[in-house]
């Protein structure tokens, strides 16, 4: 993962705090008392759907949240699928890109009410959000530029997890609504601190405070969503959503591996730190580029820009 492709060029300051602690395994390992293991077995007792991951040889993999029966909700297990995948997706070291999406034709409902109601104790229910923040921080810091592509419904839980991604599309007739208020909740899955981050606070506490339902034209206008696709039945001859969001990324993952996952550290990095560690985070991503294949072949080639 980002994290760890990085541990040998940086040793001092906020990242290497931030290493010891994804060493350890975990975003709250440092911060809170939490068990991991603790945590997955509660929610291995609630079952249902799986998060499936497709890792493609054009270095795009794909991660379905899979529970049609109940729109794509979170069931314990699920959330435990989803930590491991994270892994998996640290572990590729020739990945490029991620697009995140539900299956059949809707993106996620959101934590499963059933599990909601189960384990509605306020310990269980922080063990929960602190296992689902570290999932969707690490998902979020992977190198790989990640869309989510937007489908039906995006509620609650399902809200908070394309804010973990680096870009959102949605299809027309889609709609996201951060829905917590009307469970008498306001997020825990790390939703409500991205969410600032990509639509500042005004229109955070808009979305959040009035549960907003947020169509293609709302999420383009607040900087929610990054393009919109037709729905696939309004469609002819131009493929599912699913390539169209393909295609759409293809754009931003083109071009060599090293370079790619460089782009987002030195991003990430200018988005999570302050600057002079950015900036010393940035020094050491170049490193790693500069007199590498990519940028000798270039240098080689006398290419133009034009
Ligand atoms: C982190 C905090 C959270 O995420 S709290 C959870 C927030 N989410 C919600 O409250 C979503 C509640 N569900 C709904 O509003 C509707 O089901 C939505 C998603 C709009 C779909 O409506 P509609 O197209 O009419 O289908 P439907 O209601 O018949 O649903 C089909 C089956 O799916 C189920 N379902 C849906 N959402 C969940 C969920 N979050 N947890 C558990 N089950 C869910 C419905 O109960 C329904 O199941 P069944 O067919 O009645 O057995």
């Amino acid at each position: 993962m980002v994290l760890c492709a990085l541990r040998s060029s940086s040793c001092c300051g906020v990242w290497s705090r931030l290493l010891q602690r994804q060493a350890r395994g975990c975003v709250h390992s440092s911060v809170h008392s939490f068990n991991q293991d603790g945590i997955r077995e509660k929610l291995q007792v609630f079952p249902g759907g799986s998060v499936d991951l497709l890792k493609q040889d054009s270095g795009v993999a794909v991660l379905t949240i899979n529970n049609p029966s109940r729109m794509n909700a979170f069931s314990g297990s699920m959330m435990v699928d989803l930590e491991e995948r994270v892994t998996q997706l640290e572990n590729w070291a020739d990945g490029k890109g991620l697009i995140v999406q539900g299956a059949a034709g809707t993106f996620c409902s959101g934590s499963d009410l059933n599990a909601v109601r189960a384990i509605s104790n306020p310990q269980d229910g922080m063990k929960m959000c602190m296992f689902m923040q570290d999932a969707l921080t690490r998902l979020l810091r992977l190198p790989l530029v990640s869309v989510a592509l937007v489908e039906g419904k995006a509620l609650g839980g399902g809200a908070e997890l394309l804010t973990a991604c680096d870009f959102r599309l949605m299809t027309s007739g889609s709609l996201i609504q951060f829905v917590h208020k009307h469970m008498g909740l306001v997020p825990g899955w790390g939703g409500a601190a991205r969410l600032v981050r990509i639509v500042g606070s005004q229109n955070a506490l808009k979305l959040l405070g009035g549960a907003v339902k947020v169509d293609s034209k709302l999420g383009c206008d607040i900087g929610l969503t990054d393009g919109v696709l037709e729905d696939d039945q309004e469609v002819t001859g131009v493929g599912t959503s699913l390539q169209r969001a393909e295609s759409w990324l293809s754009r931003y993952v083109e071009g060599p591996a090293p370079v790619i996952r460089a782009a987002k550290r030195v991003v990430l990095s200018g988005r999570e730190l302050p600057l002079t560690e950015a900036l010393r985070m940035e020094k050491d991503v170049f490193g790693t580029v500069w007199g590498a294949p990519a940028n000798l072949q270039a240098l080689a080639s006398k290419s133009k820009h034009r």
